[in-house]
């Protein structure tokens, strides 16, 4: 499709709708938690794990075997893969293709953003119908210019596929560039954006650009005046466990926004690892705080 040329949202072939409404009927179904696949090396230690391609294997597996049941999506952390070289993002192939057998959804949090050219590259790389790293949607920076993004929204929406875009992050060094400009912050342009592209999906329970909100993010919303629940996008929000937000934070912090949000924990929940029953009862708990 050329660019510039607006698209339908188009469902993706063997998965019957856009990624918002396969997103928006998982948290339905199964609650609106997000699992992150976070193999760090003192994880895989704690798990008796050799720091190497076999135990990012066994540990990925595993935790895809634990809590594919229960949640609504997965989010492999790209870095903690890439560390291992081509043989991690082989791994990560496997656990995306896995994942997609598992009937969960993925997102691959990459964090992708460059100029347009460039862009197209990693929107092949991570959307594209037959690429081996292909994931139900991806993680994207709009920090050269969201508009940079346009190859990506583009080919997600002609394969039903989604993104989120990184608005305010759950770190704190965050605010110190998306909280520049106060009522007309970076964060609001950003946020006013996803919801223009998410026009092509009205009619769908939710469009399929979503955006990341860290649940730390506390009364940043109020505070920036954002109004999130305009977007009708998905709202990842990390932060939840180990970085301290709870659930009740999350309701206060999200407010009316709060059905929309996709709430995602990593080592709140891999920390109960390796037994597979552990790490089920801890995505089941966190799940019911929610
Ligand atoms: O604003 C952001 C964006 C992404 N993340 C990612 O989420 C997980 C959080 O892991 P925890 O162990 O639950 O803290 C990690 O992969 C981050 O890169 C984020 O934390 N904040």
């Amino acid at each position: 499709m050329p660019r510039g040329m607006k698209h339908d949202g188009g469902a993706r072939p063997g998965a019957p709708g856009t990624f918002g409404s396969r997103l928006a009927g998982a948290m339905a179904a199964r609650g609106p938690l997000c699992v992150g696949i976070d193999p760090h090396p003192g994880l895989l230690a704690a798990w008796g794990l050799d720091d190497s391609v076999q135990g990012l294997r066994s540990f990925s597996l595993a935790v895809l075997e634990a809590v594919a049941p229960l949640a609504a999506a997965v989010k492999p952390q790209v870095a903690l893969y890439e560390r291992h070289g081509s043989a991690g993002l082989a791994v990560l192939e496997e656990l995306l293709a896995a994942s997609s057998q598992a009937g969960v959804l993925s997102i691959a949090d990459a964090k992708r953003g460059d100029i347009g050219s460039t862009m197209a590259g990693y929107a092949d790389a991570w959307l594209r119908d037959g690429s081996a790293l292909a994931a139900d949607s991806v993680t994207l920076s709009p920090y050269l210019g969201f508009e940079s993004l346009r190859p990506a929204l583009d080919l997600a929406a002609d394969n039903g596929r989604g993104v989120f875009v990184l608005a305010l992050t759950s770190n704190p060094e965050g605010a110190s560039v998306q909280h520049v400009g106060g009522a007309e912050s970076v964060a609001k342009h950003i946020v006013q954006a996803a919801a223009v592209e998410n026009q092509r999906y009205a009619g769908q329970a939710l469009g399929s650009v979503g955006l990341v909100v860290g649940a730390t993010v506390g009364t940043a919303l109020s505070d920036l005046g954002i109004d999130l629940a305009a977007v009708h996008g998905p709202i990842l929000a990390p932060g939840l466990g180990a970085q301290g937000a709870t659930g009740a934070d999350m309701r206060e912090t999200f407010g009316a926004a709060y059905p929309a949000v996709l709430a995602t924990s990593s080592r709140g929940i891999l920390a109960a690892g390796p037994d597979i029953a552990a790490l089920r009862a801890a995505t089941a708990e966190t799940l019911s705080g929610l």
